[in-house]
């Protein structure tokens, strides 16, 4: 389809759309599905673990296998969205098709979440498990297909829209759709798991995980209508059939041509039309050996999610008013997106260009990968003030007096609270694994003659003999009141605890209820507040985002405009499985390479990074940029000359002939040689 006119800037975008300050109205569509898409994507996973473990009770191993499964199949299935969009539907029916089957797929999870639906005792909880996990397990591979599917289409779709000469309007049309990548996570990000916590119910009130998927469903639904809405105006490229099978005849008939050469006549345009093929095949496997090394960079990016929130959970999350739990920290990455990629796009870039130098897109994205390296540096050098804080108490404090003289407690501390934590000797209690950021653990020693109990509005923590000791027992960080009663007298001992902290409180034999107990009471801090402030994440997160909108947002634009015009969906494929392979990267690296210092870990993969990053270079030194649309129209240009001039132009089914003639030559050829030997 011709490109439209426009006064200002030439040719003008595709298709029937108005355009709009030099942008086709069509790509509004096409941003706003994309938003509302990724609300649905990320507000889902966002409560998708938490289902998991407090829903369907799966243990917190099976819970995050069956989480990294889903988000690696996201990551795989572009490949079928793009083959059946750009061999077969088209990317506009693609995305259609697909987007049904995605919003059944969230609907299905909405419903698999509706715990009254199996309750037939009425009693808050499912009686049939069975048909949630079935019913969710279903809807998880409807989205995973329907996401996955849909995703290079979309990128792909809104390059289409783009007319030959709107490189720099269709380049920012790929940082505005990060943006609203970036905005829709956000919002979904903070919205669902407010709704999860929310209480719903027919029969019985339970935790509204049904809220929390039937939003993202709802958003889906409205992806799809705002997509078919701006239907008219789309160009909507048609499908060049099957891209797959073209290749490989392709090297089939190559061959027997090669064999019967002197056999067959074979026409000018027929061969025009294999060196089309063939330049396309070409230009797609340059492209594709490029993008070998890039699964590293999202090695780094996706520990954002696993190890630096663990990490985040060793730190201190008070920020005045606001207090961030470890999982919250992921959210400085999509607000730090929503800033950099316009500062990038109206400031750096523009900078550079106008101080001479060419930065070229694989140079954005080698820098992209360098940044993503001094990202986990920093991550490293956080890990160490973190395990310097650790290292400290370990040594200050092996002993406890009660400071009353009749009391000694020798204790043993490893690590912290909510990670690793050990206390040995006179009671052994072990805390393994991330519990709950918000839980501290204390525990009481009386030193009264009389047996004490111990109390918060909240909870009882029972009685405590004279000259003995309570259990640990966890309580909310923050300031707490405890009330400490023997028979009807009583007294109220306030303190305050910090993130990760534990606390021995010894109840002095001089105890007077009735009065102040305040001075009564001597707390120890077995285990040391976490000191080290979530803020000093802050400066890994800019680093990973900064390299995230160099190398992410620059290789979206590269893979489509490097593409040939029937494989710019195959491309956007091959770019997302990039992400597909740096997960399986986590897995394995995580498995086999058992550090044990955390920081030495970091070190190890920005170095790895670094390495990638340098072979990279080399490798994008002796890259040529091409234009695909000039190559395409020069092939097509031959083929339309040669059409005409050559006088035994074949028809079809002579074309046909000849490929079959040829293929059965190969075949014969086979025989021949097989029987020979
Ligand atoms: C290819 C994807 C990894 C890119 C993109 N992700 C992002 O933009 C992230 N910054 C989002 C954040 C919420 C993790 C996506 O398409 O999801």
């Amino acid at each position: 389809m011709a490109d439209k006119e426009d006064p200002k800037n030439g040719k003008m975008g595709k298709g029937k759309s108005k355009v709009v300050c030099g942008y086709p109205l069509s790509i509004f569509f096409i941003v706003v599905n994309e938003f509302c898409e990724r609300f649905s994507y990320y507000g889902m996973r966002a409560v998708l673990v938490l289902y998991f473990k407090y829903f369907l009770r799966w243990d917190d191993d099976l819970a995050t296998s069956i989480y990294h499964t889903f988000v690696a199949l996201c990551y795989l299935t572009p490949i079928l969205g793009a083959i059946v969009a750009d061999s077969w539907l088209g990317k506009f029916k693609t995305i259609i098709y697909l987007s049904i089957v995605y919003a059944v797929g969230q609907v299905a999870m909405a419903v698999s979440a509706i715990h009254d639906i199996t309750d037939s005792d009425r009693d808050g909880t499912p009686d049939s498990m069975t048909f949630h996990i079935v019913l969710s397990m279903v809807g998880l591979f409807l989205i995973a297909l329907g996401t996955g599917g849909i995703k290079p289409c979309v990128a792909a779709f809104g390059g289409d829209q783009f007319g030959e000469h709107q490189d720099r309007q269709r380049r920012t049309f790929f940082s505005v759709f990060y943006l609203c990548i970036n905005g829709g996570s956000l919002l979904s990000t903070i919205i669902t798991p407010v709704l999860r916590a929310q209480e719903c119910g027919i029969y019985s009130k339970q935790k509204c995980y049904s809220l929390a998927f039937g939003v993202p469903a709802a958003l889906m639904v409205v992806a799809l209508v705002v997509f078919i809405i701006g239907s008219g105006m789309y160009y909507k490229a048609e499908p060049q059939g099957n891209i797959m099978l073209d290749v490989c005849k392709c090297i089939g008939v190559s061959l027997a041509y090669t064999i019967c050469i002197n056999t067959f006549y074979i026409t000018a345009y027929q061969q025009w039309l294999k060196k089309l093929l063939i330049a396309q095949i070409k230009m797609v496997l340059k492209v594709l050996f490029l993008y070998i090394p890039l699964p590293m960079f999202w090695t780094l990016f996706d520990q954002k999610g696993s190890r630096w929130t663990l990490q985040a959970t060793t730190m201190d999350g008070n920020f005045g008013a606001l207090v961030i739990q470890p999982d919250q920290m992921q959210t400085v990455n999509p607000i730090l997106i929503l800033t950099l990629v316009p500062i990038m796009d109206s400031l750096i870039y523009p900078l550079i260009k106008k101080c001479g130098l060419n930065f070229t897109p694989l140079k954005r994205m080698t820098v992209g990968m360098l940044l993503a390296a001094i990202a986990f540096v920093c991550a490293a050098l956080v890990q160490i003030q973190i395990d310097v804080s650790t290292k400290q108490l370990l040594h200050s404090s092996p002993y406890i007096l009660s400071g009353q003289g009749f009391i000694y407690f020798k204790l043993t501390i490893k690590g912290k609270a909510n990670s690793d934590t050990e206390i040995v000797e006179n009671q052994a209690i072990t805390f393994v694994g991330f519990t709950d950021y918000f839980l501290v653990y204390f525990r009481f020693v009386n030193g009264m003659k009389t047996a004490v109990n111990v109390s918060t509005a909240a909870a009882d923590f029972g009685l405590i003999e004279p000259f003995y000791y309570s259990n640990y027992s966890q309580i909310k960080n923050g300031k707490a009141t405890f009330t400490l009663r023997s028979g009807s007298q009583s007294c109220e001992y306030s303190t305050n605890f910090g993130f990760g902290s534990s606390y021995t409180f010894f109840i002095h034999s001089t105890l007077v209820f009735g009065s102040n107990c305040q001075d009564s009471v001597t707390a120890v801090e077995d285990i040391k507040p976490n000191s080290v402030h979530m803020a000093l994440q802050i400066p890994q997160y800019f680093f990973i985002t900064a390299g995230e909108v160099m190398f992410s947002v620059t290789g979206l634009e590269f893979s489509y405009s490097q593409a040939p015009s029937n494989m710019k969906a195959v491309l956007q494929a091959g770019w997302l499985f990039t992400v597909a392979i740096g997960n399986f990267i986590v897995l394995i690296v995580a498995e086999l390479a058992k550090i044990p210092k955390q920081w030495a870990e970091y070190v190890l993969f920005a170095s790895l990074l670094v390495a990638v990053c340098v072979i990279f270079s080399i490798m994008a030194y002796f890259y040529t940029y091409i234009d695909p649309t000039e190559i395409e129209a020069q092939f097509k240009k031959k083929i339309n000359e040669d059409d005409e001039d050559d006088k035994s132009k074949p028809g079809k089914a002579e074309v046909e002939m000849v490929k079959r003639d040829s293929i059965k030559c190969h075949d014969e050829y086979d025989k021949a040689t097989q029987t020979k030997m």
